[in-house]
C-alpha cells in the first residue's frame, strides 16, 4: 500500500517535472529563433529534447536553413531525426548561441553539468558559442552549488588514468566520496562508458563555496578529460515552472 503511493508520487513529480521542462525548452527555442542564428548548437539531456521538438513543430525557413551542432550521440541522433542540418565543430568551430539542460544552476548561472555523462562535448561546444542558455525546470534552481544535485560532481577521466585519478582525488578531498558512476545492470554490465569512451567519477564534495576554483583544481590533473562544473559560461536561462502550464522564469545576467 505504501510502495503504491510512494509510486504515484513518484510519477507525479515526474510529470510536473516535464511540464517544467519543456516550458523552459520551448521558451529557449523560442528566443533563439528571434535572433536568426545561422550556426547553433544543442546540448544534450531530456529538457534539451523539447527545444528540438519545439524547433522541429516550426518547419520555417529557419528550421530549414539553421545548422545544429550536436553535443552528444543522442543529440546527433535527435538532429538527424527531426531532419535538421547537422554540422560539426570542424566546419563550424564558430557558434552563434547554444542551448543546454544543466543538473543544477546557482544564481550567477554557474552549473553542474554530465548527469548524463555528456560534458565534454557540451564544454566544446559552449566554449564555441558567442552565447550559451541554460534550460531547466526550477528544481534545479539553487543558492549553492552541491546543495540541490545530490549524485556528485561528475568527472569524466581517460580509463588507463581511473585509478591513479580516484587516489589522487581521495588525496586532495580525503573527506569527499568519489564513486565510478556504474550503469543499470538490465542495460549494461560494468560501467558508464562515455560518448568518448571514457569512465565517470561521481565527487561528493557537498556544497561547493568557490566551483571556478575546484573546476580548475580537477582539470588541472592529468588523466582528467573534464569536469561537470560550467562557471562564468551561461548568460541567460530559462527555468520551467512545475506547477503550472505554460509558465516559467527567464534569468539574464549580462
Ligand atoms: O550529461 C548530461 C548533460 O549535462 C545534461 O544537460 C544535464 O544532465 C541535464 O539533463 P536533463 O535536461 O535531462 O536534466
Amino acid at each position: 500500500m505504501r510502495a503504491g503511493f510512494q509510486t504515484i508520487c513518484r510519477q507525479l513529480s515526474t510529470q510536473s517535472a516535464e511540464r517544467g521542462k519543456k516550458w523552459a525548452g520551448y521558451s529557449a527555442m523560442k528566443y533563439l529563433i528571434e535572433s536568426k542564428p545561422s550556426v547553433i548548437g544543442l546540448g544534450s539531456g531530456s529538457t534539451i529534447v523539447y527545444a528540438i521538438e519545439y524547433l522541429k513543430m516550426h518547419q520555417t525557413e529557419f528550421a530549414k536553413n539553421v545548422i545544429c551542432i550536436p553535443t552528444s550521440f543522442q543529440t546527433r541522433h535527435l538532429i538527424l531525426e527531426s531532419r535538421l542540418n547537422l554540422g560539426s565543430l570542424d566546419r563550424y568551430p564558430s557558434i552563434n548561441v547554444t542551448i543546454d539542460g544543466a543538473d543544477e544552476v546557482d544564481e550567477r548561472l554557474n552549473a553542474i553539468k554530465g548527469g548524463g555523462a555528456c560534458l565534454f562535448q557540451e564544454r566544446l561546444v559552449a566554449q564555441a558559442s558567442r552565447k550559451f542558455i541554460i534550460v531547466a525546470d526550477e528544481r534545479k534552481k539553487s543558492k549553492q552549488l552541491g546543495t540541490k544535485w545530490t549524485k556528485g560532481v561528475p568527472v569524466e577521466v581517460i580509463p588507463m588514468a581511473l585509478n591513479t585519478v580516484q587516489w589522487q582525488l581521495k588525496r586532495i578531498f580525503p573527506t569527499s566520496l568519489i564513486k565510478l558512476r556504474m550503469a543499470t545492470p538490465t542495460d549494461k554490465a560494468g560501467p558508464v562508458v562515455t560518448d568518448n569512451g571514457n569512465l565517470i567519477l561521481d565527487c561528493h564534495f557537498g556544497p561547493i563555496s568557490d566551483p571556478g576554483a575546484l573546476y580548475k583544481e580537477i582539470k588541472c590533473l592529468s588523466g582528467v578529460l573534464d569536469v561537470g562544473l560550467f562557471c562564468n559560461m551561461a548568460e541567460r536561462a530559462f527555468f520551467g515552472d512545475n506547477d503550472r502550464e505554460n509558465a516559467g522564469e527567464m534569468i539574464t545576467l549580462f
